[in-house]
């Protein structure tokens, strides 16, 4: 007899990022089963209500249903986008008690219905929840991935292909670190093309490499500029979200910048940070381990100390 082999995907959590996501999720033809789940069970059923009215201008057919913790038993991959996001003047970390406190209660529900999958964390501080998801769920580090810097790090391939007036999707750069204040850059690996960046800066006298500082900066601040403009961002990780879940239900090995568990790595233990990472249908196949410069190192060092000391109070 014919079985249906088909992907679900549970996302926990319909507020703007959420939906965001699923919008994507329908219109890039990703799974075959979408199921929403929020605290505000209203909502979840309205959105699932309008997003199913989409379908049929999707490119592959997709069932869509506010269902409840008992349907993630057969999920392939549970996206958390739940709990509170930060207002105008907090940081990210700023809301770590109260969304940890959510996470504990999201994460027993959905492992007493026997999941037995991949976890895909945004809710902020996302490095510190993904740590708190793994903790709580018992599943290996592999299967319980964070968004990490892939926002960041997209955010970064944005402006500097702006920049130098190339598609971004030629421009390969990452951002790594917390998802967060701390990130930095690797300048020292970023090439447009296949130049390094500092060559192509080179040859264009009226490029200065002062510039980059301010890209960087910009990028690092953009979620305060955006919530400032219109109190939250959610189309950029949403799209994020979909290209991770692509990466994984695809089985696709592509090198994302998630947060990924530190055993070892980069000198560090026992944290979840943003760092490359090949991603494939078993979770995280491996991290990648750049060679940074001394100046790199520092900052990635400041950066897991800040996330470490952050986690301590609550966990
Ligand atoms: N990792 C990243 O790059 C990014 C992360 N974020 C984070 O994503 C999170 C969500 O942001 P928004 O969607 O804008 O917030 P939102 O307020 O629009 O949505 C949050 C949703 O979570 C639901 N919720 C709260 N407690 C719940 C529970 N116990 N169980 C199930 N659902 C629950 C709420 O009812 C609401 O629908 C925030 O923490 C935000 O900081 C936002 C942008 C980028
Ligand atoms: C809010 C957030 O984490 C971001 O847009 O980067």
């Amino acid at each position: 007899m014919y079985k249906e082999k088909v992907n679900r995907v549970v996302l926990v959590g319909t507020g703007a990022v959420g939906c965001s996501f699923a919008y994507s999720m329908i219109n890039q033809g990703v799974a075959e089963e979408l199921v929403l789940i929020d605290v505000n069970e209203a909502k979840a059923e309205g959105e699932a209500m309008d997003l199913n009215h989409g379908v049929p201008f999707a490119p592959s057919p997709i069932k869509v249903w506010n269902g409840s913790y008992q349907d993630c038993e057969s999920a392939d991959l549970i996206v958390i986008t739940a709990g509170l996001a930060q207002k105008p003047g907090e940081t990210r970390l700023d809301l770590v008690e109260k969304n940890t406190k959510i996470f504990k209660d999201i994460i027993k529900n959905i492992m007493q219905s026997g999941f037995d999958g991949i976890f895909l964390v945004a809710t902020n501080p996302v490095d510190i929840l993904t740590y708190v998801t793994w903790k709580e769920s018992g599943l290996p580090k592999e299967r319980v991935i964070g968004s990490g810097t892939v926002l960041d790090s997209a955010r970064l391939r944005f402006s500097l292909g702006k920049y130098f007036d190339v598609d971004p999707r030629n421009v390969h750069a990452v951002i790594i670190g917390e998802h967060g204040d701390t990130e930095l850059p690797v300048w020292s690996h970023a090439t447009i093309g296949s130049e390094q960046v500092d060559t192509v800066l080179e040859g264009k006298n009226d490029l200065k490499k002062e510039c980059l500082e301010d890209i960087f900066v910009n990028v690092r601040d953009a979620a305060y500029h955006i919530i400032q403009r219109k109190g939250a961002t959610y189309y950029g990780i949403g799209m994020s979200l979909v290209r991770i879940t692509k990466a994984i239900l695809n089985n696709e090995n592509s090198i994302l910048s998630v947060s990924a568990y530190l055993n070892g790595e980069y000198g560090q233990n026992d944290v979840y940070i943003g760092v490359p990472a090949v991603i494939n249908r078993s979770g995280i196949r491996e991290i990648i381990e750049i060679k940074l410069n001394e100046k790199e190192q520092e900052q990635f060092n400041h950066s897991v100390d800040v996330l470490k000391e952050t986690m301590k109070p609550v966990l």
